[in-house]
């Protein structure tokens, strides 16, 4: 086994994954850098989840090797998984799922509380991120009374109050219209950068991974070069990924 590079917070190298025989992964190596926004970009069914999933430990690739740091996510057990995913990792889902019965600052404090953090500072972190990210007027309402718009900007302060590490973003903003996907992304990707949190963004939109430092595209599991055409709701022309490029930036703007 040979350890990545040290500047990279993740490396994932050749990794397969199939569900039940049907192959999600076909020899993907992606590598992460410490602070960056990396968008995982690709149509419906090419990997996306898959991968991120693989880099998060949530799923172990049928081969290949995941490297947090310096420590080998795809040889550690559940438990030290499950560790890592609670104590260094976020996860945001596409459907904002909150706890219906409590208010916007008791899910966002959830998290911190179940870490044995006491009522006054959980409840003092979750309000400063609700207020950056532009619901502290949210604060006390239940779920079922807000915009899905707030719910997913609620799911994306309670994923981010643990500051995490890594935050694993599968299509955050999916379910919104249009305009509020870019506020909510453009106020995801700020919060980000100015805690220092790594991204890693799974998104089929063109237009979200322009908010990325970077973007690597799949296609039927594998990893392809990307050349952005002219225009800004441009298609995406594909090509097999040159391995030898592996590390370059893989969007590049004609
Ligand atoms: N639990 C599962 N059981 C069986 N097949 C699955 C399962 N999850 C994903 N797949 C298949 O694996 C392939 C990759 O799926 P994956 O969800 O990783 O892609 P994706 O790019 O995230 O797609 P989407 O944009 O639709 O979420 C697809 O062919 C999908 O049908």
């Amino acid at each position: 086994m040979v350890a990545p590079p040290d500047n990279n917070v993740l490396w994932a190298r050749a990794l397969h994954f199939s569900h039940n025989g049907s192959p999600a992964l076909t020899g993907v190596s992606v590598e992460v850098r410490d602070g960056e926004i990396l968008a995982v970009g690709g149509p419906r069914g090419s990997g996306k989840t898959t991968l991120l999933q693989c880099l998060s430990g949530q799923l172990l690739p049928q081969q290949g090797e995941v490297w947090f740091n310096s420590a080998p996510v795809h040889t550690m057990g559940p438990v030290l998984r499950e560790r890592l995913r609670r104590d260094r990792f976020g996860w945001i889902d596409p459907e904002p799922v909150l706890v219906p019965e409590l208010t916007a600052w008791e899910n966002v404090a959830l998290p911190l509380m179940l870490r044995g953090v006491p009522n006054r500072p959980a409840r003092k972190a979750a309000s400063e991120w609700l207020e950056r990210l532009d619901i502290g007027a949210c604060g006390r309402k239940r779920p079922g009374a807000l915009l899905q718009s707030e719910r997913q900007r609620i799911v994306i302060a309670r994923a981010l109050v643990t500051e995490p590490t890594v935050l694993f973003a599968d299509e955050p903003t999916a379910p919104l219209h249009r305009a509020d996907r870019a506020q909510v992304l453009r106020t995801l990707t700020t919060a980000a950068r100015s805690h220092g949190i790594t991204v890693v963004l799974a998104t089929h939109d063109a237009e979200v991974a322009d908010l990325a430092d970077r973007t690597v595209q799949l296609l039927d599991g594998r990893r392809v070069n990307s050349l952005r055409m002219p225009g800004p709701s441009s298609g995406l022309f594909e090509a097999p990924a040159d391995p030898s490029s592996e590390g370059t930036a893989c969007s590049l703007s004609v």
